[in-house]
C-alpha cells in the first residue's frame, strides 16, 4: 500500500479536528478576499466622492469592513489552534506508534539496524511526518474547495475574469508545482537519503571517536563527512534553484493575472457594464485570490519528502513481527535445553547443534568455549528474544519422529510463556548491557523501581562499589555521562551487576560479569555472591573463562562450533580434556 495512504489512516483518528481546521481556514481566506476587495471598493468611492463632492454611503462598506476584519482574526487564531492541536496530537500518536511497533524486533533484527540509522528515522522522519497534515494536505483541501468559490465569486463581475482566475488559480497552485515536484523528486529522495546517511556518519563518528583518534584516521573520517556533506549540499542547491524558479513563475503568473484582469474591466466600465468604482476592487481582489493556493509550491515540495520518510518508517516496522511469548506465566522449576538446534533469521548455518541440557533450580552451571561458539546465543535464548524452534526427538521406536520444544521451563514451553513473567524470572546481564545517561540511583532504580537506598546499598557492597560510591560527592545522586561515562570500565561492569541482582529473579544469566576486573575485587565480588546465591537458591547460568569462577561451579559445560563437547566439574575437567585445559591457557 502507498506509504501515504497508510499514513493518512493513522491520521483518522485526528479527522474532526481536522476537518474543522480545513473549514476554518477556508472561512478566513474567504473572509481575507472579501475584506480586500470591500476596501477596494471603499477607498474608490470615498476618493470619488471626496474629489466630486456628492455625498457617499460609506456606513455599510465600514460595517462590511470590520465585520470581515473580525471574522478573519478569529478565524485565524481559532484555525492556528485547531491544526496546531491536530498536529500536535497527530505527532506524539505517530511516535507512539511506530515506537511500540519497533520494540518487538529491535532484539530480533539487532544485527540489520544500525542505531543512528534507527534514531533518524524515529526523530528526522517522524518530524517530516509532522508536515503532512499542516504543509500537504490542509493547503490542497483548501486549494481544491476555495478555487470553486473564488470563480464562482467572481462570475458575478465578469464570466471571463472568471474564466481566466480559475485558469491561473489552477496554473499557480497545480500545474507550476506539479511540475517543479517531477523534475526536483530525484534530487529530493537523494537528499533524505544523504541527510540520514550524514546523521550516521556523525553519530558513529561521536561513538568510535577514542578510535578515530587512536588508529589516527580522524582525518579519513572527516573527508568521508565531507563528501556526504558536500553531496547533500548540492541536492539542496538544486532544490533551491528550482523553488526559486517556481517563485519567480508564481509571481509573474500573479502580476499577469492583475494586467489581464485590467485588461477585462476597464472595457466593461467603457460600455456601463461596470460602475467604475469595482476596477480598484477588482484588480485587488484578483490579487488576494492567489491566497487560496500561494502554499501550494511549498506542499509539492513537501511531499516527497513526506513520502520518502513515510516510506523509510514502514519499512523498518513492516518486518516480520516474531512471534514472541504467550500467555503460561512463569513458575519455578527445572530448564531444560531439549537437542534445540538453532539459526538465526537471517543466518544460514547453525548456531547451536543438539543442545541437551537441564538447569534445576539452584544450579549453578558455567559455560565455556571459544569466541563464537555460541555461549552468548544460548543465554539469549533464555530471554524469550527469539521464537524456539521445536527439537526433532526420535522417538524410542526409532519410527516416529515427535517434535518437542526446544527449551522448557517447569515443563511449559519457552515460547508459550509471557515474555515479561520470562523477564521477571530470569535477569541477564549481556556483555554490553547499557548505563543510562542518569544519576547512579536512578540507573539502579530501572531494574527495580521499589528499591530503597539500604537496599541499594546491600547490592553495591556485594559487586563491591559501595567505598566508590560513598567517596563521591553525591553519593548515588552522581550523575553518570552517556553510556556510563564517569565509571571505569570495571565499575560500569559492577553497577550492571548490581542492577542484574536487583531484578530479584530466581535464575541469573551473567555474560562474563567479572570481565576486566583485578583478581582481588573479582575474588570479592566472587564470594559475595555466591553468598548471596546459597541464601536465595537462585540459580545461575555464567558464562566466564575465569578459573576463580569455574571452581566454583556445580557443573561447566564446555563448548564448541555450536555443540557440548564437553561437561563435569572444574577439577574432573581439568584432569580428562585436554580442549578445557586449552581454552583456559587461552584466555
Ligand atoms: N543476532 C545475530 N544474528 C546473526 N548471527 C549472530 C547473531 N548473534 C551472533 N551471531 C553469530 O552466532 C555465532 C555465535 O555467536 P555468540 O555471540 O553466541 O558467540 P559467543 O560464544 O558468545 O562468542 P563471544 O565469546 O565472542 O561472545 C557467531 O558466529 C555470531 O556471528
Amino acid at each position: 500500500m502507498n506509504p501515504l495512504v497508510r499514513l493518512m489512516k493513522l491520521l483518522k483518528p485526528q479527522l474532526p479536528l481536522m476537518l474543522l481546521g480545513t473549514l476554518l481556514s477556508i472561512i478566513t481566506i474567504m473572509a481575507n478576499i472579501g475584506l480586500l476587495a470591500v476596501s477596494g471598493w471603499f477607498i474608490t468611492i470615498m476618493a470619488i466622492a471626496g474629489l466630486s463632492g456628492v455625498t457617499a454611503n460609506y456606513f455599510t462598506p465600514a460595517a462590511i469592513i470590520r465585520f470581515l476584519a473580525i471574522v478573519r482574526t478569529a478565524g485565524r487564531y481559532a484555525e492556528r489552534l485547531l491544526t496546531h492541536r491536530a498536529t500536535f496530537n497527530t505527532l506524539a500518536a505517530l511516535r507512539y506508534y511506530f515506537y511500540t511497533r519497533l520494540e518487538p524486533l529491535l532484539p530480533y533484527y539487532r544485527v540489520n539496524f544500525k542505531s543512528a540509522d534507527i534514531l533518524a528515522r524515529l526523530q528526522q522522519d517522524i518530524d517530516e511526518l509532522d508536515n503532512f497534515y499542516l504543509r500537504v494536505l490542509l493547503p490542497t483541501f483548501v486549494a481544491i474547495c476555495s478555487i470553486p468559490l473564488v470563480g464562482w465569486g467572481v462570475s458575478f463581475i465578469s464570466s471571463e475574469l472568471a474564466l481566466v482566475i480559475v485558469g491561473a488559480l489552477t496554473l499557480v497552485g497545480f500545474v507550476l508545482p506539479i511540475f517543479i515536484l517531477l523534475l526536483s523528486k530525484k534530487r529530493a529522495q537523494q537528499q533524505a537519503k544523504l541527510s540520514s546517511e550524514l546523521k550516521v556518519e556523525l553519530v558513529d563518528g561521536m561513538a568510535a571517536m577514542r578510535e578515530l583518534l587512536v588508529y589516527q584516521i580522524s582525518h579519513q573520517y572527516q573527508q568521508s563527512i565531507n563528501r556526504v556533506s558536500e553531496s547533500y549540499h548540492r541536492a539542496e542547491l538544486h532544490l533551491h534553484r528550482l523553488q526559486a524558479l517556481a517563485t519567480a513563475l508564481t509571481f509573474l503568473a500573479i502580476n499577469a493575472t492583475v494586467f489581464a484582469s485590467l485588461y477585462l474591466l476597464v472595457p466593461l466600465v467603457q460600455i456601463g457594464d461596470l460602475k467604475p468604482e469595482f476596477v480598484a476592487s477588482g484588480a485587488l481582489l484578483i490579487l488576494v485570490c492567489f491566497e487560496t493556493v500561494i502554499n501550494m509550491p511549498l506542499a509539492c515540495q513537501i511531499l516527497p519528502k513526506v513520502h520518502a520518510s513515510a516510506a523509510r518508517l514502514f519499512e523498518i516496522i513492516d518486518k516480520p513481527i516474531p512471534d514472541l511469548g504467550g500467555d503460561t506465566l512463569v513458575t519455578t522449576g527445572p530448564i531444560k535445553f531439549n537437542n534445540l538446534s538453532f539459526t538465526y533469521p537471517d543466518g544460514y548455518a547453525y548456531v547451536l547443534k543438539d543442545i541437551d541440557l537441564i538447569i534445576q533450580q539452584g544450579d549453578k552451571i558455567a559455560i565455556i568455549g571459544a569466541s563464537g561458539a555460541g555461549k552468548s546465543t544460548l543465554a539469549n535464548l533464555l530471554m524469550g528474544f527469539w521464537p524456539i524452534p521445536p527439537s526433532n526427538n526420535t522417538s524410542q521406536s526409532d519410527i516416529v519422529d515427535k517434535l518437542t520444544p526446544g527449551i522448557t521451563i517447569n515443563d511449559v514451553d519457552l515460547n508459550e510463556l509471557n515474555t515479561e513473567s520470562l523477564r521477571e524470572h530470569i535477569a541477564l546481564m549481556s556483555q554490553n548491557s547499557h548505563l543510562f545517561h542518569a544519576t547512579i540511583g536512578d540507573n539502579l532504580r530501572l531494574a527495580n523501581p521499589k528499591v530503597t537506598e539500604s537496599q541499594m546499598r546491600d547490592v553495591c557492597q556485594v559487586v563491591g562499589l559501595i567505598d566508590f560510591i560513598d567517596e563521591l560527592e553525591n553519593g548515588f545522586k552522581t550523575w553518570l555521562g552517556e553510556t556510563g561515562s564517569g565509571l571505569s570500565g570495571g565499575q560500569k561492569q559492577r553497577l550492571c551487576l548490581a542492577q542484574v541482582l536487583l531484578r530479584n529473579a530466581k535464575v541469573l544469566v551473567l555474560d562474563e560479569p567479572t570481565k576486566g576486573l583485578d583478581r582481588h575485587s573479582e575474588r570479592t565480588i566472587i564470594t559475595n555472591l555466591f553468598q548471596q546465591l546459597e541464601q536465595s537458591q537462585q540459580s545461575l547460568l555464567l558464562i566466564t573463562h575465569k578459573p576463580l569462577m569455574l571452581q566454583k561451579m556445580d557443573k561447566i559445560i564446555v563448548m564448541d562450533e555450536g555443540t557440548i563437547v564437553a561437561q563435569g566439574d572444574h577439577k574432573t575437567l581439568m584432569e580428562t580434556n585436554d580442549y578445557y585445559r586449552k581454552l583456559l591457557n587461552y584466555f
